[in-house]
């Protein structure tokens, strides 16, 4: 798998193979700039790979950004709530599952500011609580501690363990060694465009260009999410791998959060966003032009945390002036 930002442009990744099993904490280290969080992002499933691909993410995928884009003109528990609701949760179910993660993480008293008036920290609080708001399958998390107070960290922790122990994924990078020292089920290094796994004697193989292979996980069970191939990704090569086609099964990932259980209510059936793109934005498929400025956009409801995630980590990110359900 690899992946780079232009034709012209040099591979950050290329020749990547791994496979994250199934209730693995797995470590991604490296030096500034070397590409983690452009792994991190393919793995959440908010970027595609320019070649190869990544199949086998679970549907409930949740993703901590490095910088957690506070752009809506929401408060936090609205945001929450729309996020559940997307997922299909009703809107007291939502607002339950909201108030439930903000008090988690010491953040109760923030439901009612908007997410523009947040701190660093409450903001961070927040960025993590999206990804908690139901059980994901997949976690990503790019240096989610970042920012946060210490109950708030030990919390983020707890919810680590609960995560792995339900069977989930969870995938990290912090720059501090010290973060969950000692637990991580495997240990992989960014380095020179490749990922290498690190034992504790230190890198144990290296897999490039030159060098494209598979690296197991320690103590991997059945694989959960692989990355691999050198192939452009297609929507039937990952149908045929038992992916879901086009890759991610958004629901639960990302800025626009992860998904409820999905029994406690309906789901709202479609989104509008109305966005406002950087000089030379390319539009997404399917917007069209708003009156007074910017873009119109309807989504499926499962689909719009995705696209709301790709607007608002886009370089130069969209501006999001309204998020609104329809029936
Ligand atoms: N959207 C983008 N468009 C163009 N280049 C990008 C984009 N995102 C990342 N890059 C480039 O890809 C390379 C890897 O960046 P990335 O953010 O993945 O590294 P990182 O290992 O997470 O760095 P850090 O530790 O500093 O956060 C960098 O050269 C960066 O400038």
């Amino acid at each position: 798998m690899g992946r780079r930002y232009g034709r012209r442009r040099a591979w950050v990744l290329r020749g990547v193979e791994a496979e994250l099993a199934p209730g693995a904490l797995v470590r991604i280290e490296g030096g500034n700039g070397g590409g983690k969080s452009t792994l991190l992002r393919l793995l959440a499933g908010i970027d595609t790979p320019t070649e190869g691909r990544i199949t086998g993410r679970p549907p409930r995928t949740a993703y901590v950004p490095e910088r957690f884009p506070a752009a809506l003109p929401l408060t936090v528990e609205a945001y929450l709530t729309h996020l559940g609701r997307v997922h299909g949760l009703t809107g007291a179910g939502a607002a339950r599952r909201a108030a439930d993660r903000l008090e988690r993480f010491g953040a109760g008293a923030y439901a009612r500011t908007p997410l523009s008036e947040l701190s660093k920290g409450t903001s961070q609080k927040v960025a993590v609580a999206q990804a908690l708001l139901a059980e994901p399958g997949l976690l990503v998390l790019d240096e989610a501690w970042t920012g946060l107070d210490a109950s708030a960290r030990a919390e983020l922790d707890r919810a680590v363990a609960e995560c792995t122990a339900a069977g989930g994924t969870v995938v990290f990078v912090d720059h501090d060694p010290a973060r969950l020292a000692g637990l991580p089920d495997a240990h992989y290094r960014v380095r020179a465009g490749g990922l290498e796994a690190v034992t504790a004697d230190g890198p144990a193989s290296a897999r490039g260009p030159a060098d494209a292979g598979v690296l197991p996980l320690t103590g991997a069970r059945a694989a959960a999410v692989r990355v691999r191939g050198a192939a452009p990704p297609t929507a039937a090569a990952d149908a045929a791998a038992g992916a879901p086609a086009g890759g991610i099964a958004v629901h639960g990932d990302g800025p626009a959060g992860a998904s409820a259980a999905g029994s406690e209510g309906t789901a709202v059936s479609a989104v509008r966003i109305h966005a406002v793109g950087p000089p030379g934005g390319v539009p997404p498929q399917g917007a069209v032009p708003a009156p007074g400025g910017g873009i119109l956009l309807t989504v499926a409801a499962g689909h719009s945390d995705a696209v709301l995630r790709e607007l608002l980590t886009a370089r130069p990110p969209w501006h999001v002036r309204a998020v609104e359900e329809l029936p």
